[in-house]
């Protein structure tokens, strides 16, 4: 299957989760991310705001910015690169280019990914063997990702049955190192 009908299969099937399937998964992700040594040594943590039937990250982003982390969330370039700003409480984000919440911080720059301890990222699914992710579709993730050093943790957040075989796979695709559904946290490479 092309990318095109994957995300438009996967959309679909996320359309259909309800808001009580969608609280379920979110506590499940963020507890279950808290748990683990790597989540809570991590200093400055890369994640985003999730948007619509996205796995949710409010919680995890707000627990984690208790705990003491610094968290950094992607700001759209026009040219669909991400900048960094910092999150500092859920007061001071407002909607972006694409209408999601993104920190009305300082931009850091697009390099700014590359001092994140831990970098959390969204996905509609990702392939079990190779950790190919399928994103929306801009490639904003495959150039924010070419920027993480090879041992920095990269977890991508999905629904269950989202972690797939068959995610088409180009040259530019970055894979992630982890993928974290509802049911549990993958290592993949
Ligand atoms: N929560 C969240 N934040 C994110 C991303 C993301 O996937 N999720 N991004 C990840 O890169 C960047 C934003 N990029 C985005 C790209 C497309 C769409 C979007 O709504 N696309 C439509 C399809 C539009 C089209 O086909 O032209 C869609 O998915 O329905 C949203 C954000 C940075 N922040
Ligand atoms: N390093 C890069 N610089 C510029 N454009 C890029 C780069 N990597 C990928 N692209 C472009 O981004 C577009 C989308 O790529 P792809 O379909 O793989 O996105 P995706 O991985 O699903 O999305 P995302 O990375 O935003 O989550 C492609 O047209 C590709 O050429």
């Amino acid at each position: 299957m092309d990318k095109q009908n994957m995300r438009r299969r996967l959309n679909a099937a996320r359309s259909r989760l309800s808001p009580e399937q969608l609280r379920h998964n979110a506590v499940k992700v963020r507890e279950t991310l808290l748990e683990q040594p790597w989540v809570q040594m991590a200093g400055l943590v890369a994640c985003y705001w999730s948007t619509g039937s996205e796995p949710d990250t409010h919680g995890l982003v707000f627990a984690l910015w208790k705990h003491g982390a610094t968290v950094i969330l992607p700001v759209l370039r026009d040219d669909d690169d991400l900048d960094w700003a910092v999150y500092d409480g859920p007061d001071t984000l407002a909607p972006g280019r694409r209408g999601i919440m993104e920190p009305v911080d300082t931009r850091r720059g697009v390099e700014a990914i590359r001092t994140a301890a831990l970098v959390i990222v969204p996905a509609l699914a990702v392939d079990r063997d190779t950790g190919v992710r399928l994103g929306r579709g801009g490639g904003s993730y495959d150039r924010a990702l070419a920027r993480v050093g090879p041992n920095v943790p990269t977890v991508a957040l999905l629904h269950d049955g989202e972690l797939v075989e068959d995610v088409p796979h180009e040259p530019h695709d970055r894979p992630v190192r982890y993928a974290m559904t509802p049911s549990g946290l993958t290592s993949l490479m």
